[in-house]
């Protein structure tokens, strides 16, 4: 939740950001100032990948940007491996380049008027006690991990845009940096490469065994990525967890719409036992395996399941059992392969479901059709309005 940083206090973080706020200032008058990172904690582990996900404007890349040093922020603290490196109280400040962080941000492109020999080798420049002989090596050896190498002399307008992102990463890499921080490093290169590159980048993370923060609004990227998912809304982080657990067991209503998709149907507490309810509902009376703590008979809110938790046979057919059933039209099918979803109505209702592409409902659809539908108990979730 919003205070916690998943990792009591003193133990083995990498990265520890405590209370950090960060405002951009507004116009002359002062109008318009924007509070884009909100007290935030956070840590990181040895070895571990944290994937800031939210929507565009949620203050994901400011976070970064505050711990990379290149944002001055307003309140809090940062440590990197044991070190203070922004400390508000102390009046700490360490510039970018002492941090001893390795970065790979879209704003950050290769320079263009350099090899690709020389823009790897150009974060070791601030390294003492470097010989010509070990830097040669140093970026040899990364450039062959990432899959480039032979490509030292050639300049960066010479490249693929795939063979531009590994260059990016050896530079990020060459330096052996304690942590890793990616702002969207994927984003511009088209969608079979960035499958790829995203493979690639995972395996080396296990070699490689870095601690690192990436960015992203792409949910299949982050849950490729990370060890730990942070879920950002308005500046501040929502649910800090596994993939899993967010999926899952979304922390809100927001969390849930954001990570994965749902369908909704508005509806009123009735009675609560334990984790469980009953909830009330346009499509009747239903028992719910999930409500927030908290949550109170007459509260109002929406009844949420995901897709893929929604039972589908043609009408007629035996439908599962785990929860009430309803009989529904097929309002849309569309066929992709591995999935197929289905565009129904029950009561009323419109609702999605995603069925395997074979199956009960693996034979061709058709508009109209009348099928049976499960919502079963242990899918359905619900949150206040
Ligand atoms: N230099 C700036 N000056 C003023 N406001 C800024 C500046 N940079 C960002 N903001 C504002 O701060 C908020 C957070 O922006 P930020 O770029 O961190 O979001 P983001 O989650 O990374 O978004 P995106 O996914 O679009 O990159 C937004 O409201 C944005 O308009």
């Amino acid at each position: 939740m919003a205070s916690a940083t998943g990792l009591p206090a003193g133990s083995d973080a990498i990265v520890r950001v405590s209370g950090l706020t960060k405002t951009y200032p507004g116009d002359r008058k002062g109008h318009g100032g924007v509070l884009a990172v909100d007290g935030v904690d956070l840590a990181v582990r040895r070895g571990e990948l944290v994937v800031l996900l939210g929507p565009s404007g949620c203050g994901k890349t400011t976070l970064l940007r505050c711990i990379a040093g290149l944002e001055q922020p307003a309140r809090g603290e940062i440590r990197i491996n044991g070190r203070t490196v922004y400390s508000s109280r102390d009046k700490v400040f360490v510039a970018p380049e002492h941090r001893h962080i390795g970065m790979m941000f879209q704003s950050y492109a290769l320079w263009p008027h350099m090899t690709v020999f020389q823009n790897v080798a150009y974060p070791l420049a601030s390294l003492e006690g470097m010989g010509k002989d070990d830097v040669r090596a140093r970026v040899a050896d990364v450039l062959e991990r990432l899959g480039v190498a032979g490509l030292d002399h050639r300049y960066p307008g010479e490249l693929s845009g795939g063979q531009q992102q590994r260059v990016a990463l050896a530079r990020a890499l060459v330096g052996s940096p304690s942590v890793m921080l990616f702002d969207e490093p994927l984003s511009n290169i088209d969608a079979k490469v960035r499958r790829r590159l995203r493979r690639e980048l995972r395996e080396l993370k296990a070699q490689a065994d870095f601690s690192g923060i990436y960015v992203t609004h792409d949910q299949e990227e982050a849950m490729e990525l990370a060890d730990t998912l942070a879920v950002m809304e308005s500046g501040r982080i929502t649910q800090l967890a596994s993939g899993r657990e967010v999926y899952e067991h979304p922390a809100s209503l927001y969390v849930a719409e954001f990570v994965g998709e749902i369908n909704r149907v508005q509806g009123r507490v009735e009675t609560v036992a334990g984790n469980g309810a009953t909830v009330s509902t346009p499509l009747g009376s239903l028992p719910v395996a999930g409500v927030p703590p908290g949550a109170r008979p007459g509260d109002a809110g929406w009844l949420t399941i995901r897709p893929e938790r929604i039972a589908v046979v043609p009408a007629g057919s035996a439908p599962p059992a785990g929860g009430p059933r309803f009989s529904g039209i097929v309002r849309d099918a569309i066929y992709f392969g591995a999935r197929q979803e289905l565009r129904f109505e029950i009561a009323g209702i419109a609702m999605t479901a995603w069925t395997a592409g074979r199956g009960p409902m693996g034979a061709p659809v058709r508009l109209g059709d009348a099928i049976d539908v499960t919502l079963p108990t242990d899918g359905l979730r619900w949150f206040p309005a």
